[in-house]
């Protein structure tokens, strides 16, 4: 049963801002990390020798434990058993040994013949050592931040329900594209003129450990929190019994297999894309590789701003399920534009701010909707299946990308651009399936009254 806490530290202002800050800097370091790579493609072909599907399947390695051993699964029951502490430092805790994995791929010791080398060597020898030991790396840290981002999204809604909630997720978020667009413009130049690829990730390393005493001094908040929820008699328990029968309701629940279905088909256009948009371009629309990581800056920059403010409209006004078809829309334009338009420079920022929108409208009104379908107590477990559907999309995508990248590419005379049409294609039809299903979500909210368009914040 969902509890009206009443004079306990999350009514304290300052103090539930205060959580928003610690935890969404965590996401900040974690956003940095996910996308630290995807500046390097270039690189990473000239120095590693990895092709574009080598790099897709690298990418798409960060969803591989998560689909395959179903660990966002496990996650959310351990996070609905053994608490948002527990959970959240034990998976910060893979998610910085994944990143170090990645880190050590890229480092001349290992190059050379360090350790896990020969033994990476001696199987598939089609594809390098460096990306074998990258991939275990980036699919433990792909574990870590995603269980990470389940249990950030229980504590926002434990310190800001019937509060503003959308506004605090849309800030998370906001801060969390902030760790991107780091990604994406700095990337580059922390490689140096001698274009060293593993400094980024160095640096990625110590921020994400930064981020892990960040969740500490969120950890001290959320015992007093509890000391208080525990002392107060008059509280009920928000916390109902977990069973694993739970996580079957979920799929009896069409509004939460609609979420699920549009939440895979809209991320798998946005973040797979993103791992090759700064070589998209660079490739179709010319721009050097230091700066294309700038051009799809503007994307998480135009998020930055928007989530929250469409967070806080929500919260005030509602009419999450009619923006989420808007997003859906705006998304199969950004990437017409992308596919099939002239490269010319002016469309491709016109497509990256539209994209922009899409991405902010989306995300601020999908997240803060799930907890109007879904109790309180399964909460846990609603966000972890949402995000392994997802997964399987943010593992499949890049791989197709990349795939679908090489294969239309055959034959390419030395020195020519890459042609990036049959690829954008991909992600136009994942574009207008989502909006196939926004639509049908829209249906069935005002069939059963889940709310989806009314506001956020209980008067
Ligand atoms: C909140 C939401 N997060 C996710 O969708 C994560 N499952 C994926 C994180 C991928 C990190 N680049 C979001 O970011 O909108």
């Amino acid at each position: 049963m969902t509890a009206q806490l009443k004079e306990s530290i999350r009514d304290s202002k300052s103090a539930r801002w205060f959580v928003l800050i610690t935890v969404s800097f965590l996401m900040l370091t974690g956003y940095f990390f996910t996308d630290i790579m995807s500046p390097l493609q270039g690189m990473l072909r000239d120095q590693m020798g990895w092709s574009n599907s080598s790099y897709g399947t690298f990418a798409g390695s960060y969803s591989v434990l998560n689909v395959f051993c179903l660990m966002l699964i496990f996650g959310g029951i351990i996070l609905d058993k053994a608490g948002i502490r527990f959970t959240g430092t034990f998976f910060v805790g893979v998610m910085i040994f994944g990143a170090f994995l990645n880190y050590y791929a890229m480092t001349d010791t290992f190059n050379n013949g360090g350790l896990g080398y020969e033994f990476l060597n001696s199987f598939l020898t089609d594809y390098k050592p460096s990306l074998k030991m990258a991939m275990i790396g980036y699919a433990l840290f792909g574990v870590g931040v995603e269980i990470a981002g389940i249990t950030v999204s229980r504590i926002i809604v434990k310190w800001f329900k019937g509060k503003e909630m959308a506004l605090a997720m849309g800030l998370e978020m906001a801060c969390a594209r902030g760790g991107m667009l780091i990604a994406f413009t700095a990337s580059p130049f922390m490689t140096g003129a001698d274009k060293v690829i593993s400094r980024p990730l160095a640096f990625g390393v110590i921020l994400l450990i930064i981020g892990l005493l960040a969740f500490f001094v969120h950890n001290m908040m959320d015992k007093k929190l509890d000391a208080e929820v525990a002392a107060d008699e008059t509280v009920e328990s928000s916390e109902d019994e977990f069973k694993i029968s739970d996580v079957f309701l979920l799929f009896k629940n069409p509004g939460f297999l609609l979420i699920a279905f549009l939440c895979v088909l809209f991320y798998s256009a946005i973040f797979p894309f993103t791992k090759f948009a700064p070589d998209l371009m660079v490739q179709k629309y010319g721009f050097a590789e230091e700066f294309s990581g700038w051009i799809v800056g503007l994307l998480p920059i135009g998020t930055m701003v928007l989530t929250p403010v469409f967070g806080a409209f929500m919260d005030k006004k509602g009419k999450s399920a009619s923006i989420m078809m808007l997003g859906s829309l705006l998304l199969i334009f950004s990437h017409v534009i992308f596919a099939y338009l002239p490269s010319n420079t002016a469309f491709a920022f016109v497509a990256m701010v539209v994209l922009g929108f899409a991405f902010s409208f989306v995300p601020a009104a999908m997240w803060p909707s799930v907890p109007k379908i879904i109790p309180e107590s399964r909460l846990g477990s609603a966000y972890a299946m949402i995000f392994m559907i997802q997964n399987v999309g943010l593992m499949l995508f890049p791989m197709l990308l990349g795939y679908v990248l090489d294969q239309s590419n055959q034959g390419l005379a030395e020195g020519a651009s890459l042609d990036y049409t049959s690829s954008m294609t991909l992600m136009v039809g994942c574009g207008i399936a989502a909006l196939v299903v926004a639509f049908f979500l829209r249906v069935v909210d005002k069939k059963k009254g889940y709310g989806l368009d009314l506001p956020n914040i209980q008067k």
